[in-house]
């Protein structure tokens, strides 16, 4: 006889001559088939469902306990709609109740309304409470399952400290006692409400949502398949460093606000007197990079071989397009670097303009990438676009000394020479520029690079001033490709920091740019071999073991203020 076979009637017949009968090895195999297959038929015509054998209510059939089963009783009363008897007899009376409900000969008779499946589960439930109430235990138990259960009964034990676990616990509540403090180490009661209920104001205050808001940049640079330069260099560490230094940028703000964020990630209002921790995980504010590839090459132009295709100002203007028709095309920052083409560089201006009118306090950093020691390695005529056109528009230009001279047409040949270069670079727009490498002797010995960088703020009365630093950093005897993406994107970071301090957004960078640097070389001459010089490929960034470093750089530099 298969499963399928089985008739309500048959089921009803088979069970029915066990009633007056213990359960016995010769049923047990029938009773078992039928008992399943009942309770599938049973649920399908309650509940519509097609369901095979679910996990709770198979459990309630084979494993009786002394009291009813509060999951099979959830499994009723919550998961279909059992007749009013049913759940009379599972939920409507309490513990003792309920159990001489199910033990006593009543069930059956008093409760007409129950259908054949519904009166035969219930049949089933006083049979084994019965029978457990006879064994002194559980039924049918398999060994591993007795182990199972007393390990895990002793891990509880454990846990909680013993007692039954078999009985509903008691609970006693007794009033809390705030104890007053001065200072208050705890809240007062009444603080706690005034906490809860300023909730919802803060929620909706602009303050908050400021500083829940994310900071978004635009990055505008190549992308390689294999390596670091560009946009590869460039977003990981921003996406990865700024979440640090955006929240607290962003905590101090709502300090400010009169808003006091707290550690555990809760969002309180705070006495002046309660400690602040950090965000936690209360915010988390990350650099959003939303990235536009100008190229999409194999690799960097530094290796043997490379491959790919080059974004046109059309097809750059399309993807812009795109991201105005849906109206997202709000920015607070937007990061250029390396380009060949001057009328995708143009394309490039028109885009910073029209966000700058979206966003008056968008920040544009730009690396005006030209070329290096005397050389150039872009078209000569983006040199004029470079010049008129975007370092006008930009807030924050990366140049080497190469570059700062072609812009300003002024050779640098002294610390006094580069301040006046810097002041001709402000005088074009930008009110930050960093020479990230020049040729200038470093008063620590030739393997250092002196670099040099110039801010301008405008101080409350009007008035102008301008922070000059010199730093200087181990030269590494190598040549890196992506170090100048990296760099203009961990200026961006860190200036957004510390937007007035470029002395410490420059020690941080700079920073940086020596643990990355230091990691990547270290490695390359490992894999190189001793007395080989490392190739392209060896001396790619090792940007990604370098995420603790570029999350908190341990500062190994300190910059001079110059002026
Ligand atoms: N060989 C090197 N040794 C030490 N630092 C380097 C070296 N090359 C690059 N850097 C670091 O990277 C930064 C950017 O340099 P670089 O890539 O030469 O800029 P750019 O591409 O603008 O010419 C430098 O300011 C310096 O911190
Ligand atoms: C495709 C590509 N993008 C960007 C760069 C810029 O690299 P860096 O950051 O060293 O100026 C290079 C340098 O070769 C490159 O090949």
């Amino acid at each position: 006889m298969t499963l399928e076979s089985v008739t309500l009637a048959e089921v009803e017949a088979s069970l029915g001559t066990l009633e007056n009968e213990s359960l016995s090895e010769t049923t047990d195999y029938l009773e078992k088939e039928a008992e399943i297959f009942a309770e599938e038929k049973r649920m399908e015509m309650m509940m519509g469902w097609h369901l095979k054998r679910e996990p709770r209510l198979q459990r309630s059939t084979t494993v009786a306990t002394g009291s009813i089963d509060v999951d099979s009783a959830a499994a009723v009363t919550d998961d279909f709609p059992a007749s009013a008897a049913v759940k009379e007899v599972l939920l409507g009376q309490d513990e003792g109740a309920q159990t001489a409900a199910l033990g006593s000969e009543d069930v059956k008779g008093t409760h007409t309304d129950l259908d054949p499946v519904q009166r035969l589960f219930l049949e089933k439930i006083k049979d084994y409470d019965n029978m457990h109430r006879l064994n002194g235990g559980l039924l049918e138990t398999e060994p591993d399952y007795v182990k199972y259960l007393s390990e895990e009964t002793a891990k509880l034990q454990r846990l909680y400290g013993g007692g039954d676990l078999s009985s509903f616990p008691e609970f006693t509540f007794t009033e809390a006692v705030f104890a007053k403090s001065d200072p208050p180490l705890l809240p007062s009661h009444d603080f706690v409400i005034e906490m809860i209920n300023g909730l919802s104001r803060i929620a909706s205050s602009s303050a908050y949502r400021e500083a829940a808001m994310e900071c978004r940049v635009l990055s505008i640079q190549s992308h390689v398949v294999r390596g670091y330069v560009g946009n590869k260099s460039a977003s990981f560490p921003l996406q990865d460093k700024e979440s640090q230094a955006c929240q607290q940028a962003r905590r101090r703000r709502c300090e400010e606000a009169g808003l006091r964020l707290a550690a555990t990630g809760f969002l309180l209002v705070t006495s002046p007197k309660m400690e602040t921790g950090s965000l936690g995980a209360g915010l988390v504010l990350g650099f959003e990079v939303d990235s536009i590839n100008s190229v999409q090459f194999s690799n960097h132009t530094g290796y043997s071989h490379w491959k790919g295709q080059v974004l046109t100002a059309d097809e750059l203007h399309v993807l812009y397009e795109g991201i105005k028709l849906n109206n997202v095309h709000q920015y607070d920052y937007v990061l250029t670097g390396y380009t060949r083409d001057t009328s995708f560089l143009e394309m490039v201006v028109d885009i910073v303009q029209e966000l700058k009118r979206a966003n008056p306090n968008l920040v544009y950093v730009c690396d005006p990438v030209l070329g290096d020691h005397g050389s150039m390695y872009v078209p000569q005529n983006l040199y004029p676009v470079y010049k008129n056109k975007v370092v006008p528009v930009a807030d924050i230009i990366t140049p080497n000394q190469f570059e700062a001279e072609l812009l300003t047409g002024k050779n640098i040949s002294t610390e006094k020479d580069a301040v006046e270069v810097m002041d001709l670079l402000h005088a074009m727009g930008p009110d930050t520029v960093v020479i990230t490498s020049s040729d200038l002797p470093s008063r620590l010995g030739d393997r250092f690079l002196v670099s040099l960088g110039s801010q301008r703020h405008v101080r409350p009365d009007g008035s102008r001033t301008t922070q000059r630093v010199r730093i200087e950093v181990p030269k590494v005897d190598a040549v890196f490709v992506g170090t100048g993406d990296l760099f203009a994107a961990m200026l961006l970071a860190w200036t957004h920091h510390y937007p007035n301090d470029l002395k410490m957004a420059c020690e941080k960078t700079f920073s940086v740019m020596h643990h990355v640097i230091q990691r990547t070389i270290s490695y390359a001459h490992e894999l190189a071999g001793p007395g080989r010089r490392p190739s392209p490929p060896q001396l790619e960034l090792r940007m990604v073991q370098s995420k603790a470093d570029i999350e908190d750089p341990a500062i190994v530099t300190e910059a001079t203020v110059i002026s």
